[in-house]
């Protein structure tokens, strides 16, 4: 694959090299260890923080590189009991922290979202070489962590309660916000700052303490976004964050009884089992799940952009975000025009190290992942599709790589039609009329975010309202923002993040009926 600066697929500003780390031959150099690739090695932390403790235990667990499968980290591994304590912690801090005012708890989001962006550099960094995803992607991850933190600390002030007139006499109906409690954290690796950052607001806006269980894959930006935010003053107990391998002992959060609301993103299989157990104590939940997302190109759309939209959607942190098109539908009288455009587009990707300024997409984050594209290839190939570009697994990189993909004729009895790929793989099935590509975009348990280009207004109004989704992006591929309601519907989840709904979801509703004094 040729390299290219063409970097319109990147929703966020143009690539800048980190601390000189090309090399004297124009060759990159990828840098072996974090500390030396950013300016203050301080925001490196490997241990748990646990009640206002840096906690290191007896074991630890590795973080690799996905550019070149080294360890790049050896963090605190910690047990049950860790989120035992943390639990007891947070309970403790709860009861005062409630009583704060929401102008102080505004002011320390306002703090903390200044640090985050002071130390943006650096932290894209950390991000980019833990998690693999192009500098300038995770510089615009930052900036969009830093967003929700920002946005809610406007949020926290604006917790309005309601007036309902009474149909008794001498009474009055005072609805009131307040905060639900303990709440529990468990976040994914594809955006291990803005994941965490999406539930950390609105709960620390609300008056809600914390416990944090972040991805083993990536848990350096959550605890370097802890430092910072101790730094900002959030008192430590407010925000603990947990590092461990060990699946079973994050049981304690979602059923310990002191937790009252448990938010998790990540995959739906993890995220029924977690919501049956909260079950047990009633827990609020919040489930932002997995996505099949379909993304629709009618024959009125214009193509240019709609091929810009796929970039921007489909080879997001290549391809591993749970909001990416999974599955193009294609109307057939512009199908060939259109793979021809993004072909070409295609052509000019470079994978690579993250860090590299020439690199367009950098590795998945693990070898799974790249198991699974391999996978859903295959699969759709020996039912009929054909790979018309990319799917090698290059053998001159170290690290987990594969070739951004392109599949044509692809049809729904293919695996990836069914399976979030979560990797670089557009494959492309091709539809005749709106009735038809409705149901075939609704024929899944999916139901996270939809696109489609086109131009018709009845047609546009016909299919936004169609689609089983939480969100649709129409004539853009470009959906997410502190402002806009995230969530799915279906098997993709409960609750909403980001918005002026985010904040509910870390609180509890309470009528007061106020009888004559
Ligand atoms: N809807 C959204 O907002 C959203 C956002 C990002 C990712 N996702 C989804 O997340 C998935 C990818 O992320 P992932 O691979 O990290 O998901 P995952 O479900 O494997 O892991 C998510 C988190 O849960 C933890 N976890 C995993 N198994 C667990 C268990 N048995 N008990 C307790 N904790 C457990 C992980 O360590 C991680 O912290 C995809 O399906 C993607 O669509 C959804
Ligand atoms: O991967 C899921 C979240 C990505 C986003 O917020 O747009």
């Amino acid at each position: 694959m040729s390299p290219t600066k063409d970097q319109s697929l990147i929703d966020t500003n143009g690539h800048s090299e980190v601390n000189g780390q090309k090399s004297t031959n124009g060759t990159f150099n990828h840098p072996a260890t974090i500390k030396e690739a950013i300016s203050d090695p301080s925001l490196i932390v490997e241990s748990s923080f646990i009640g206002g403790e840096w906690i290191r235990g007896d074991s630890t667990f590795p973080v690799y590189d996905p550019a070149t499968d080294k360890v790049i980290a050896e963090i605190a591994n910690l047990d049950r009991q860790a989120f035992k304590t943390a639990i007891d912690h947070a309970a403790t801090a709860f009861k005062s922290f409630k009583q704060t005012n929401e102008h102080e708890r505004s002011k320390l989001l306002h703090r903390w979202a200044a640090l985050i962006r002071q130390h943006a550099a650096d932290l894209a960094v950390i991000l980019t070489m833990e998690n693999g995803k192009t500098l300038p992607e995770a510089k615009g991850e930052v900036e969009y962590g830093a967003s929700f933190i920002s946005w809610f600390a406007e949020e926290a002030i604006r917790s309005y309660g309601d007036v309902i007139p009474s149909q008794h006499p001498n009474s009055t109906n005072i609805v009131i916000r307040q905060p639900i409690g303990v709440c529990a954290i468990i976040a994914p690796w594809n955006f291990p700052i803005a994941m965490i950052t999406r539930k950390l607001g609105p709960a620390i806006a609300a008056g809600c303490t914390t416990v944090v269980k972040p991805p083993s894959e990536t848990p350096l930006c959550a605890l370097a976004l802890t430092k910072l935010a101790v730094e900002a003053g959030i008192p430590p107990n407010v925000l603990q964050v947990v590092t461990t391998k060990d699946r079973s002992a994050v049981e304690e959060l979602y059923t310990n009884p002191i937790v009252k609301k448990v938010s998790f993103t990540g995959s739906t299989g993890v995220g029924k089992m977690i919501t049956a157990k909260a079950a047990g104590t009633m827990k609020k939940v919040s489930m932002e799940l997995g996505g099949n997302a379909p993304y629709i190109v009618f024959d009125d759309a214009d193509l240019d952009a709609a091929v810009d939209g796929v970039l921007a959607c489909k080879f997001r942190c290549s391809g591993q975000t749970c909001v990416c098109a999974n599955r193009l539908y294609v109307q057939r009288s512009v199908h060939d025009e259109f793979v021809a455009r993004l072909l070409a587009r295609m052509k000019k990707f470079k994978i690579g190290s993250g860090l590299d300024p020439s690199v367009t997409h950098g590795p998945l984050v693990n070898k799974a992942g790249v198991r699974k594209v391999k996978d859903h290839i295959d699969d759709a190939v020996s039912k009929g599709a054909k790979l018309a570009y990319g799917g090698e697994v290059p053998a001159d990189l170290q690290g987990y790589f594969i070739e951004p993909a392109l599949l044509t004729g692809v049809t729904q009895d293919m695996l990836l039609a069914k399976d979030e790929t979560f990797g670089p793989l557009a494959p492309i099935f091709a539809f005749e009329t709106v009735e038809e590509v409705i149901e075939m975009a609704n024929d899944t348990e999916f139901g996270l975010a939809g696109y489609f280009f086109a131009n018709d207004l009845r047609k546009v109004w016909r299919v936004a309202t169609a689609l089983e989704v939480g969100m649709v992006g129409v004539n853009t591929g470009k959906i997410s923002a502190a402002e806009a309601p995230f969530g799915g519907v279906k098997e993709s989840g409960l609750g909403k993040e980001g918005s002026k709904y985010g904040l509910a979801e870390f609180q509890v509703m309470k009528n007061i009926t106020l009888g004559s004094l």
